[in-house]
């Protein structure tokens, strides 16, 4: 998920080559009318989100201009949503309107020209290939045909933590490829060789996707792309990518090609093979160009938001050791009878969910959501938004409205556990996967990825800080990037349960 902000030296650079951009000024659109703080020339309000977490330093500027705020930057006209009131006319009364993406530069490259889900532009091509998403990839149906996958790499895990006797584990590193894993077998199969190479080249442009690109705020400006040889790097690493994605998909055709002439035995299908069987059968024309861009969405849009969530969930229950005593207890008492956690019984994990819950409230993972555009001129809570806008939804602001939420700041599971409000897009206060047209289709395909690992965790391990640390030692400092997460590993040292039934 991409919505990159830019430090203050960022901010100097800009201002060097301030006279290039002078020109472009001179072309700039008229004010809007819209409250928002003032502008300075050139960068107009870059300088104010020039931070490390510009979801909160939106917050406590709309706080002073209002839910719906007009930014300058650059040259992009912005508005910021902080109210649940103004996210739902937004999102639900004019949602047609503001499903449009931006036409950024840098996803432009990694997305084959915006033909993958998150990016395209509204319309036929989006709408057909996210019914493709739903119906064939994200259905609840094949999610379950990946539990085995689920199970097996959850309990790798466990083992090699049980097998490290007590020594400090890095559970953000170990999360992290865990969650890769699951996704690279589910859409691969976990037969190609080229799927570790994959994984890896993708992390690597995952990496160069959480700087900074200065031509999305100044499009006009053409030399400003090659500036930091960033839209180069990613350029090169798409190319890498491409190759080892189409090797996969050329494996994956051949075997195909045996299965048919009865050399091989079909086996259960991967995303890639789904993908290839929707091409073949022609109702909706999918090329190649495509079926790697949906693959470049499972990972770009999967991977690194569950295991931020997963890394968040667990640090909040160190900081919070009454919420991870009771989270233990709960699925101790579930899976105890089986000393393993399955996916069969997480249904009844309810306080657990609550945790997740709580978490996506606190610390969503993509707290602006991914960035929209208005596509005509329309009114919303009382003032014009002009066509072209782009848009930003404050997730993060929404979870934390004191006037929806008690006490916010707190990190208290329990408020979920009687009430009725849900991430799934009708609670304009909670929507970590955003709502309307755009929402994430992928919840179903996450939920799992973030329940299991976590009971498994709790359920095989007790787990405290290194060095006598408390709890509330803990730092929750955060990185801004594809996903908002924590700026420094979270290191644990784990005891194991005795009652853990781990056959090794
Ligand atoms: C904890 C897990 C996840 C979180 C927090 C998350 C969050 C989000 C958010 C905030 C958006 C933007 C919604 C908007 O613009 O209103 C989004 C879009 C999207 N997500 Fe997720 N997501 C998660 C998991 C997944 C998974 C597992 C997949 C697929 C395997 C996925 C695929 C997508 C796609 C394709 C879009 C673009 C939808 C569109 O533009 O039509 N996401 N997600």
């Amino acid at each position: 998920m991409e919505l990159q902000f830019p430090s203050l030296q960022v901010i100097f650079t800009i201002l060097l080559v301030s006279l290039f951009i002078f020109r472009s000024l001179r072309k700039s659109k008229p004010k809007s009318s819209i409250p928002g703080p003032r502008r300075l020339p050139v960068i107009g309000n870059l300088h104010q989100i020039a931070s490390p977490s510009p979801h909160k330093t939106l917050r406590d500027l709309a706080l002073k201009h209002g839910p719906l705020m007009h930014l300058q930057l650059g040259e992009i006209s912005t508005v910021v949503v902080s109210s649940p009131e103004v996210a739902r006319e937004v999102m639900k009364t004019h949602d047609i309107n503001f499903s449009y993406r931006p036409a950024l530069d840098v996803p432009k490259i990694y997305t084959y020209d915006f033909t993958n889900v998150a990016f395209a532009p509204y319309g036929n091509y989006w709408r057909h290939l996210r019914k493709v998403c739903t119906t064939e990839l994200l259905s609840a149906s094949r999610v379950q045909s990946f539990r085995s996958i689920r199970e097996e790499e959850v309990m790798n895990l466990v083992k090699t933590i049980h097998e490290g006797g007590g020594k400090p584990v890095n559970l953000s590193t170990r999360i992290f490829s865990l969650t890769y894993g699951v996704v690279a077998r589910a859409a691969f199969g976990g037969k190609c060789k080229d799927q570790e190479t994959y994984i890896d080249s993708i992390t690597e442009l995952t990496k160069l996707l959480a700087g900074f690109f200065l031509s999305d705020f100044f499009p006009s400006i053409k030399m400003l792309k090659y500036l930091n040889g960033v839209e180069a790097k990613v350029m090169k690493m798409h190319k890498e990518n491409d190759k080892i994605i189409e090797n996969i998909i050329r494996e994956h055709r051949e075997r195909r090609e045996r299965v048919k002439t009865g050399v091989e035995q079909a086996e259960q299908e991967d995303l890639v093979d789904v993908l290839l069987r929707i091409q073949e059968e022609n109702d909706f024309p999918l090329g190649d160009k495509n079926i790697k861009s949906v693959i470049v969405d499972v990972f770009g849009a999967g991977s690194e938001t569950s295991s931020t969530t997963v890394e968040w969930a667990l640090s909040e229950m160190i900081k919070h050791p009454r919420v991870m005593k009771e989270a233990q207890a709960e699925v101790r008492r579930v899976f105890g009878p089986k000393g393993n956690v399955d996916e069969s019984g997480l249904s009844e994990l309810k306080y657990l969910k609550a945790v997740i819950r709580e978490t996506f409230r606190i610390r969503p993972s993509v707290p602006l959501l991914l960035p929209r555009e208005c596509n005509q001129a329309c009114e919303i809570n009382g003032n014009e938004v002009q066509a072209k806008t782009r848009v930003l939804v404050n997730a993060w602001a929404l979870g934390r409205d004191p006037k929806y939420w008690n006490d916010p700041d707190t990190f208290y599971p329990e408020r979920f556990l009687n009430g009725s409000v849900d991430y799934m897009g009708t609670n304009y206060e909670f929507v970590p996967f955003g709502a309307g047209r755009r929402m994430c289709p992928g919840i179903t395909f996450a939920t799992p990825n973030l329940e299991l690992p976590l009971a498994q965790l709790l359920f095989h391990f007790d787990w405290k800080l290194p060095n006598g640390m408390k709890g509330e030692d803990l730092d929750m400092d955060e990185v801004f990037g594809m996903t908002v997460k924590r700026k420094n590993d979270l290191v644990l040292i784990p005891t194991p349960y005795h009652g853990s039934k781990i056959v090794h």
